[in-house]
């Protein structure tokens, strides 16, 4: 997609025209974090990276965004500054694919103040779409089991967000798109069955299947639910399948999009293999969610693949993720923004996030912040709780925060979507279920190092009023 500088809220400029005649060498921190995980889940899937850093290398305002600023009365200097502008700073973050919690940095910005200002929409816009959307692409996953998932969701997606929604869906481990833009830039698996109009277009749903198989042999799915999936589509398939099977082809599904997903896919299942055809696998789609698809396995569903389209790509029912980016340094000196919501206070200082392991590689449940300069955390206290805190001697303390930029510059290769989905689903091992039910799951805790809590409580005292 064609990004330019401009594509930013028009108070980043205003504030980046100040910071340009006051400050223009300010060095800024920001952190970018969430506060809820969607979904009522017990975690998320931090998406989005490679998309950020891409735009960022080669991020400029085009002559056209030069001309509309200076109709809206931004100084020649400071459009002098922006016909030259790049970002050139550094971005530590945690892995893309990772499973990420609540109100700790996944993502830290240094970089000259007008820079990481400017920057901060885009950012922000990316990150929440992709984690929203790889974080419901993942629960579905976990309800469909080995169960094969089509992201179908184009049509239905927030406009051009369908573009990075099936980027995220595969991250969050989606077999395949429907969307042949996003398989072809982001190389994932594309694949697709037929439309109900296809099958209308002739007089004869036979016929429609013959022509089909014909022509296209590989792959070939029939819909059986135009006219009536038990007496006409099924038969009509299992015809056609045997006329497949003469010219040495295979058909390789039928799409159930309709009806009771459970009981005609059972129903379907046995009347094939009395068919000799137990090869032929069933889809299923219609609405589908995590809570559907649950419910199915639960009925024991005979479906191999699930299509899911407006649940995925509109991140069905929450409608954001809440990702926030908050100045934590202002050249070297620590900056906080105070809440009487406790939980909206920001931490100041640039951070390290470590992750607890246990002894069998699994994940304790407990990440610990610290200043990036303390190098190490032994013991974990609660953000506001005085009576709680955690030893974490006999934890592997695994840093979450890279290098990921310097200079404007990526410093590590970007990974393909299909090296990021792997890494995710290692990562989700590595969660204790618990974490992972959809009811009440437990709560991973988010603690600060005794220093990093000791200096923001100095701060909160400072500006206390
Ligand atoms: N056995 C089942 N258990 C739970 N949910 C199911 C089952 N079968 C289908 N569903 C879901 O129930 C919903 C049914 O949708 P709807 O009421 O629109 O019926 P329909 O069969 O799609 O009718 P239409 O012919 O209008 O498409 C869908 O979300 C579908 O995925
Ligand atoms: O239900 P979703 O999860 O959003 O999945 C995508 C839906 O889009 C298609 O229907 P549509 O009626 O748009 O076209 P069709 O004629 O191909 O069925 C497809 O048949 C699915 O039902
Ligand atoms: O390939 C399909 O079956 C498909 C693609 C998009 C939307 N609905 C179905």
């Amino acid at each position: 997609m064609n990004i330019t500088a401009a594509y930013t809220d028009l108070y980043q400029i205003t504030m980046a025209q100040v910071y340009f005649g006051t400050k223009p060498d300010g060095r800024a921190v920001f952190d970018y974090y969430f506060r809820h995980n969607p979904f009522k889940s017990g975690y998320s899937i931090f998406a989005g990276l490679k998309d950020v850093l891409d735009i960022l290398e080669t991020l400029e305002f085009s002559s056209s965004d030069i001309s509309y600023l200076e109709q809206k009365g931004f100084e020649s200097d400071f459009l002098e500054y922006l016909k030259n502008f790049r970002f050139k700073g550094n971005i530590y973050s945690s892995k893309e694919g990772d499973v990420v919690f609540p109100n700790r940095p996944i993502l830290q910005v240094e970089a000259n103040i007008i820079e990481a200002q400017i920057i901060e929409t885009l950012l922000l816009n990316i990150l929440n779409f992709q984690t929203l959307i790889a974080t419901k692409a993942s629960r579905i996953k976990f309800s469909a089991k080995d169960g094969i998932l089509l992201d179908m969701g184009l049509r239905r997606a927030h406009a051009t967000g369908g573009y990075y929604a099936s980027r995220a869906a595969a991250i969050g481990g989606f077999d395949s798109t429907s969307n042949v833009k996003a398989a072809e830039d982001y190389d994932i698996p594309s694949t697709g069955t037929m439309a109900h109009s296809f099958i209308q277009s002739y007089d004869e749903e036979l016929q429609a299947f013959r022509d089909f198989a014909k022509m296209r042999p590989e792959n070939c799915v029939f819909l059986i639910d135009t006219y009536n999936t038990l007496k006409s589509g099924l038969p009509n398939a299992i015809t056609v399948a045997k006329e497949m099977e003469k010219r040495g082809d295979r058909l390789l599904g039928v799409r159930l999009d309709s009806g009771d997903l459970a009981y005609l896919s059972k129903k379907t299942r046995a009347i094939l293999d009395d068919a000799n055809l137990s090869y032929v696998k069933i889809v299923a789609s219609n609405q589908l969610d995590e809570y559907v698809i649950k419910s199915l396995k639960e009925q024991g569903a005979s479906i191999d693949i699930f299509g899911v389209g407006t649940n995925l790509v509109t991140g069905k029912p929450d409608a954001a993720l809440d990702g926030v980016y908050k100045l934590a340094e202002y050249n070297d000196t620590p900056r906080i923004k105070l809440s009487e919501n406790i939980i909206k206070i920001s931490l100041p200082f640039k951070k390290q996030v470590y992750r607890m392991v246990d002894d069998n590689g699994m994940f304790y449940g407990a990440d610990a912040i610290a200043l990036f300069s303390e190098g190490n955390v032994t013991l974990m206290e609660h953000p506001f709780d005085t009576t709680k805190s955690l030893e974490l001697n006999s934890f592997k303390h695994e840093p979450l925060l890279e290098l990921v930029m310097k200079n404007g510059k990526r410093v590590l290769p970007s990974r393909s979507v299909t090296e990021i989905s792997k890494y995710s689903q290692s990562r989700l091992k590595q969660l204790p279920n618990e974490y992972k039910r959809f009811q009440n799951p437990h709560i991973y805790k988010i603690g600060l190092s005794s220093t990093l809590k000791k200096e923001r409580d100095t701060l909160i005292n400072k500006h206390k009023f």
